[in-house]
């Protein structure tokens, strides 16, 4: 049987999520970082070249929701941003031979938004890495790894998340791994 979109996705929200700096610091409290999902975790350069790489029929960005809105406490903690200062917020889904893969949510302070930077409240379905990546003033800071408290089976339960750096302005990139992803 067919699901509808909606049937197919519900429950696949984003969850809680406690952030730890290293993979190790993150298994003294959940030993699974260790086990399927450690490649997924620790994967370096663009996270959508490597999930393209696990595709057979194809790779494509379904985005959820993209516009100005408030960060939580801790993004804006994180992003040394004023509380209530509004960010370009995009989250999507990262879809592999036709499944959701991974939730993306990305936190992308005004000043990121200048010069080239324009083009990231411009994205739609174009993965945001390909942007990243493809542009040398773009840095990226160390990879944190994330336990979740799912709330049902279909959410995540680890996530990553590391910061892109251009100069003295920084954007956030949370990728929340789907039990699918890893649980073959
Ligand atoms: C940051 C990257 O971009 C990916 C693409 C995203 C998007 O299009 O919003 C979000 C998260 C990423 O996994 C990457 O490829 O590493």
């Amino acid at each position: 049987m067919l699901l509808k979109d909606s049937e197919q996705t519900f429950g696949q929200s984003i969850p809680p999520t406690t952030w730890y700096r290293s993979l190790a610091a993150a298994g003294l409290r959940c030993p699974d970082v260790h086990g399927s999902a450690r490649y997924w975790l620790t994967v370096e350069g663009s996270f959508t070249r490597a999930l393209q790489q696990e595709c057979r029929e194809g790779f494509h960005v379904e985005v959820v929701r993209e516009g100005f809105a408030l960060p939580s406490a801790e993004e804006a903690r994180r992003l040394a941003l004023p509380p209530r200062q509004l960010a370009w917020i995009r989250e999507v889904r990262l879809c592999g031979d036709g499944q959701p893969w991974v939730l993306a949510r990305t936190v992308i302070p005004q000043n990121c938004l200048t010069g080239h930077g324009k083009r990231l409240s411009g994205l739609g379905s174009k993965p945001l890495g390909a942007y990243l990546f493809s542009n040398p003033e773009w840095q990226r800071g160390p990879l944190e790894t994330g336990l979740c408290q799912p709330a049902n089976p279909a959410q995540p339960q680890l996530a990553r998340r590391s910061l892109f750096h251009r100069g003295p302005d920084a954007l956030m990139v949370a990728e929340y791994l789907l039990p699918i992803l890893y649980q073959h």
